[in-house]
């Protein structure tokens, strides 16, 4: 198995590729097809929706949370970025390239604010 990168410096690739290991290492390649992974990304969205269900709006930096809701928090946003990462690589989408050329045409959609009142 690769190396762990360094926290810091993680890539969509190396992501990627620890996914592909880790369903590899467990033989679990043959439940990892394009719909289980959907449903799966779902069941964690979901997750992670009831840390959120009943608070009412939370502050930005989440300042009034205990650390372990926090690191909580982390794990099922964790979840759900490493199935939309595995989900990507098993319907063959470069996840990295085609968040980027969104991001550009998101930027077409919506023009900048060029300070002008309405
Ligand atoms: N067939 C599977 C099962 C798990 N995982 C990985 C991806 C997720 O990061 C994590 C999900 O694990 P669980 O299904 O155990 O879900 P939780 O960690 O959320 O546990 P729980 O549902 O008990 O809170 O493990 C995976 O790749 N393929």
């Amino acid at each position: 198995m690769a190396e762990t990168p360094v926290a810091e410096n993680i890539t969509l690739e190396d992501l990627r590729k620890k996914m592909e290991d880790f369903a590899k290492e467990r033989d679990w390649e043959k439940y990892h097809s394009p719909r289980n992974l959907l449903l799966a990304l779902i069941g964690e969205v979901g997750e992670l929706s009831e840390i959120f269900q009943w608070k009412g709006e939370v502050p930005k930096g989440l300042s009034d949370w205990k650390e372990e809701e926090k690191v909580h928090l982390g794990e099922e946003l964790s979840d759900v970025l490493l199935y939309l990462v595995r989900l990507s690589d098993i319907c063959g989408v470069d996840l990295g390239k085609a968040a980027l050329r969104k991001i550009g045409l998101n930027a077409i959609k919506y023009p900048k604010f060029d300070g002008s009142p309405l």
